[in-house]
């Protein structure tokens, strides 16, 4: 079922400053930050030639993101993307294994323009998921 690693992400509480250490302390080239309203956060990317690092900073009220914030205030490693063909096919496999999809359960429109959808961290040793259609 499972593709490429597309991204792992990091949430962050103050994405000018995270950006500005991948940028100027580790060389990495950034992206500009991208208000994701939607999905309740802020995101800018570092491309890495085989994969890529998401870093999230919370957006509005209610962001997804701010739980485990308030748990991790420094910031920490918030999910892991990995890529499939067909992601209702796997969606639909995945529950029919008692794997829990957050939200609704239909795909969303995730960064790059893709569908995308999350699994609970318990269902998946500890590790929140996002799948990406690509
Ligand atoms: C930019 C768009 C898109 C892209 O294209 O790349 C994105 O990446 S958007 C990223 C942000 N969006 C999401 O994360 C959506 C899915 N997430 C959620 O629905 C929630 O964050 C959550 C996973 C249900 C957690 O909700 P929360 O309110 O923070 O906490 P709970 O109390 O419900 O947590 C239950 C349990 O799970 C543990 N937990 C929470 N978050 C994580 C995590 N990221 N990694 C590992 N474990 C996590 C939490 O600590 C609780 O455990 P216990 O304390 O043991 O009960
Ligand atoms: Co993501």
């Amino acid at each position: 079922m499972l593709g490429r690693l597309n991204h792992v992400a990091i949430a962050v509480p103050d994405l000018a400053a995270a950006s500005a250490v991948y940028r100027n302390t580790l060389g990495a080239t950034v992206t500009d930050p991208q208000a994701l309203p939607e999905h309740g956060v802020t995101v800018v990317f570092i491309e890495l030639g085989n994969t890529k690092v998401e870093l999230l900073e919370p957006l509005g009220e209610g962001s997804p993101i701010a739980a485990f914030l308030a748990k991790n205030p420094s910031g920490g490693m918030h999910h892991v993307c990995y890529e499939v063909a067909d992601i209702v096919e796997a969606r639909d496999r995945l529950k029919a294994s008692g794997a829990r999809v957050l939200g609704d359960g239909e795909p969303k429109t995730g960064a790059h323009g893709k569908p995308v959808l999350f699994l609970h961290p318990k269902d998946f040793a500890g590790t929140l998921v996002e799948l990406e259609q690509v």
